[in-house]
């Protein structure tokens, strides 16, 4: 059952992942929010876990940063270890000047300037959307809880150091919320297994202001964003 990149056994993953970004965020999520949590794989340093959140059996890992890292885990995952469902749960950069720090946004698309997803679609463009049941339970769970989230597009960039700001500038032409680099992979992922994925961003800086989140802070705060997207997998 082992994978090269996973030794977790057969049945090791609940039917839900939280996928952050960082594998301290993962041992976080288990140490704050799941009860009896196992520390399930420590290959290449990228932590997971399985426990249970108010009853409900979940898995969280780390994914690594980008969308290959994350490409093989969401992979690895949907057909190894039968995975329904994979919620990553990230930090962004804020593109649109009415987004502020710590703000949630939920990834209903993500346009990407990487290859992956066309390479999937025999060279032609692939429209990476959220799966629209999990998107939905998220959205109504913030509207229950009045916790304010923004709805819509984000951009998956391969480069965090860019050499230039012109995919950034026609981005916010376009209404491109946020920018992070992993959920057109994992929507180009979910889509070739027939499996569902979402992704819910904290902002963790702006592109435009000098403003960003502590590392610390993007490790270990996010709280509102973890109980909103647990609170929502319950019945
Ligand atoms: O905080 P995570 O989930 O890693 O997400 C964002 O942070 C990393 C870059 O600093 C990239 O992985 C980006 O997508
Ligand atoms: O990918 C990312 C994540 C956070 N902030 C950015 O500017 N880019």
């Amino acid at each position: 059952m082992a994978t090269p990149h996973i030794s977790a056994g057969s049945g090791a993953f609940a039917d839900t992942v939280l996928l952050p970004g960082d594998p301290l965020r993962a041992k976080f999520i288990a140490e704050q929010y799941l009860e009896q949590a196992e520390c399930i794989n420590q290959v290449r340093g990228m932590l997971a876990y399985t426990g249970n959140y108010k009853g409900l059996r979940v898995s969280v890992m780390g994914s690594g940063m980008g969308i290959p890292s994350c490409s093989i885990y969401a992979r690895e995952l949907y057909t190894e270890y039968e995975v329904k469902q994979i919620i990553r749960v990230g930090s962004c950069g804020a593109i649109q000047g009415d987004i502020q720090l710590n703000d949630i946004i939920l990834a209903m698309g993500a346009c990407t300037d990487s290859g992956v997803n066309r390479a999937r679609l025999a060279g032609h463009d692939f429209a990476a959307i959220a799966d629209y049941g999990l998107l939905k339970r998220v959205a109504d769970q913030a509207l229950a809880d009045q916790v304010p989230v923004r709805v819509g597009n984000v951009v998956s960039t391969d480069l965090f150091y860019a050499p230039s700001g012109e995919l950034m500038d026609r981005a916010d032409q376009m209404g491109v919320l946020a920018v992070e680099m992993e959920a057109a992979g994992l929507y180009g992922v979910a889509a070739e297994y027939g499996a569902k994925a979402l992704t819910v961003l904290t902002v963790s800086d702006h592109i435009r202001r000098d403003e960003q989140l502590s590392s610390d802070a993007r490790e270990r705060s996010f709280h509102s964003m973890m109980k909103l997207t647990l609170d929502a997998l319950l019945d």
